[in-house]
């Protein structure tokens, strides 16, 4: 297929079904299991770090689920992290009022994922939903033949569009660079939509086996494996090749927790020459963490698979900053993605 021919569409309402499959059991726990909006109705004005102390919970679940309560109007927070019920929250949401809906969630009370989220809310481990039975987590299942194989393809699907717009966006960024690195590139979607929208540029994708061999069917089925190679390799172990002046991390960062993900872009970093990109693609929440709700509901789905969630763009300056990548800017793409583009200063 032709790369670099757009979709006309925009795919938003198809991807939303799957992505927030999973927001309603978080909320329900919310609702059911720790009677959050009434707690929040008798304490104006708490913070993330007080909630966290008075139900048990951990930093990384309980901000999902405040970032998710945001998106969905029923808290506003201010600038000092102190959060209150909206008029609906208070109205529909607490015990106390005569419009408390929580009786309309009580038959998804015993769902396993409304379940898994107790627990995930209280450990801050991720559940082993959608993973192989045997009770791996998402990123061991993705060592597994068969698991890696439907995972990449599911991946992969949606990466032709959203790769395809990722290039155009960043089309004018990508003039005169020469080499791309894709860090856990599965597929390499993105570093083949990347490579037909710019002839000059040629692409590495760093991934591990089996994955590895998929990326290598892929790029040579689509007649780009003389642009674009795989090497096979454990992004936190093995050295990551050198003389690129991109790398690409596309939905990677949101799979792993804050130390991993501080050590995934301290590798970028140390591999960039001044004046190198970075490019962050995937689910972004907005610097005030309000929204959007589609990338809110994603959030409890990654945060329920994996160690990560959706970070906001705030977050990700956070990341960037210390090692010297200075956030150059940040838009969406399509079916709510985006990126955020950085440039290594010194
Ligand atoms: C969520 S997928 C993203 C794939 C692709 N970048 C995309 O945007 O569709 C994360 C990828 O990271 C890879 N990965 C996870 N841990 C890895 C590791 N330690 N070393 C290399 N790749 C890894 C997985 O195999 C998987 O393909």
């Amino acid at each position: 297929m032709d790369l670099t021919q757009l979709p006309a569409s925009d795919p938003s309402v198809i991807l939303r079904y799957r992505d927030r499959q999973y927001a309603a059991d978080l909320i329900a726990a919310a609702i059911l299991e720790f009677d959050l909006f009434s707690y929040l109705g008798e304490h104006p004005g708490v913070t993330l770090p007080d909630l966290c102390e008075h139900f048990g919970w951990l930093e990384r679940p309980a901000d999902v689920l405040m970032t998710l309560c945001r998106a969905s109007g029923f808290i506003e927070t201010d600038p000092h992290d102190r959060s209150t019920l909206t008029v609906m929250g208070k109205e529909f949401l607490t015990a106390g009022s005569p419009w408390f809906l929580g009786p309309y969630y009580k038959p998804i009370a015993d769902s396993p994922k409304l379940l898994d989220y107790v627990q995930i809310l209280k450990t801050g481990k991720p559940a082993n939903w959608q993973a192989k039975s045997d009770g791996a987590d998402w990123h061991e299942s993705m060592k597994d033949e068969a698991f890696a194989n439907d995972f990449t393809n599911l991946m992969n699907c949606r990466g032709i569009a959203f790769g395809q717009k990722l290039a155009e966006a960043l089309h004018a960024d990508m003039l005169g660079r020469k080499r791309m690195l894709d860090v856990g590139g599965g597929s390499g979607i993105y570093s083949m939509t990347m490579a037909a929208r710019c002839p000059e540029l040629s692409a590495v994708v760093l991934e591990q086996s089996p994955v590895d061999e998929i990326a290598r069917r892929e790029i040579q089925r689509n007649g780009l494996a003389d642009r674009v190679k795989v090497q096979t390799g454990d992004m936190f172990v093995d050295s990551w090749p050198e003389e690129v002046d991109v790398v690409l991390l596309s939905n990677l960062l949101h799979d792993w927790g804050r130390e991993e993900a501080n050590a995934i872009v301290r590798r970028a970093a140390d591999i960039l020459p001044v004046g190198g990109l970075l490019i962050i693609h995937g689910a972004i929440i907005n610097a005030e963490k309000t929204g959007p709700l589609p990338v809110a509901e994603y959030s409890s789905l990654l945060m329920n698979i994996t160690q990560g969630k959706c970070y906001s763009v705030a977050e990700y300056a956070d990341m960037l900053d210390p090692v010297g990548l200075v956030v150059k800017r940040d838009a969406g793409t399509i079916g709510d993605r985006g990126y955020v583009l950085a440039c290594k200063e010194h």
